[in-house]
């Protein structure tokens, strides 16, 4: 049985992980953590609730965080000082903070994941974007997302970004001597990937990766429309996560 914490319980991913741990035989959830005021989610009678981060002291493996990009660097040092193999989703890590999780967690030989989407579309959106950028080196990502979203762009999105810059050749894109007529009409630049970030209430979580060349186009498209789609891939990582003993970035490393 792998004993699981689950960080953000009261918000829409956390809910939504509370119930699967829940429902799934091999889970037990035996914690979770969040503030003080808030809805909250029918809970077995023996899971502990946590509002403050120093007063968790049980035993669990597994610590799963969807809370906020404010608290997701402490969280996860938290989880991996404790020796709870952290599964996060919360979005917001620095590179900086990422490469010194890694390191903590290597010092602690403790598995660990770090995924930007647990979601297969974007997985795969992911990594046919990358494939496609070795060919077609022009492209801008629009990511789309619901109106409450706190950070722009989208973890997903920089995750993109960084995957096709991997791989793409030093490029400039775009006629230099454009000028911008309206501040940011371009959108935010990594490495010369242009990247749009589209806050509307009635979506969930979209991305559309462009590619253009001479006459013509490749449009890479993922929806989703159900925060439920997350959860096979949280389920797998709790599952694999505590044999690793590394701190992973992105999904496609347990699949
Ligand atoms: N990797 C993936 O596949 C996915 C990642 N995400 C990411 O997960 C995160 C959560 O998303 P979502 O559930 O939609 O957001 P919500 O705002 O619905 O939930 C966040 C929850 O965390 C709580 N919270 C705030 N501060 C803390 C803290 N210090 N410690 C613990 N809990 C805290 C919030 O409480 P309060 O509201 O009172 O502040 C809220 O209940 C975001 O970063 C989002 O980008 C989302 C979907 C998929
Ligand atoms: O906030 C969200 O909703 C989502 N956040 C993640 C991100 O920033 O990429 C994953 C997914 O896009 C949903």
């Amino acid at each position: 049985m792998t004993k699981v914490i689950i960080a953000g319980y009261q918000g829409k991913m956390g809910e939504k992980a509370v119930e699967m741990v829940q429902q799934h035989a091999d889970f037990e959830l035996v914690g979770v953590y969040g503030p003080e005021l808030g809805d909250t989610p029918q809970l077995p009678a023996a899971t502990k609730v946590f509002h403050d981060l120093n007063e968790i002291n049980i035993d669990a493996d597994v610590w799963v965080d969807f809370t906020v990009p404010a608290s997701v660097y402490t969280n996860t040092k938290f989880a991996i000082t404790h020796e709870y193999s952290p599964v996060i989703g919360t979005t917001g890590l620095t590179d900086e903070q990422v490469t010194e999780l890694k390191q903590l967690a290597e010092k602690k030989q403790l598995g660990g994941l770090i995924a930007p989407n647990f979601g297969i579309s974007a997985v795969l959106l992911m990594q046919f974007a990358q494939q496609a950028a070795k060919y077609m080196p022009d492209v801008e990502i629009i990511e789309m997302h619901h109106d409450q979203k706190l950070d722009a762009p989208s973890g997903t999105a920089m995750s993109t970004a960084k995957l096709i810059s991997e791989v793409r050749k030093p490029h400039e894109q775009g006629n230099p001597n454009a000028k911008e007529t309206l501040d940011n009409v371009r959108g935010g630049d990594y490495d010369g990937i242009r990247i749009h970030a589209v806050r509307l209430p009635g979506l969930v979580a979209h991305e559309q990766v462009l590619f253009g060349s001479l006459g013509e186009g490749l449009t890479i498209r993922q929806d989703t429309f159900d925060r439920q789609s997350f959860m096979s891939g949280v389920a797998i990582a709790i599952e694999k996560i505590t044999d690793k003993h590394e701190l992973l970035v992105g999904l496609e490393n347990l699949l």
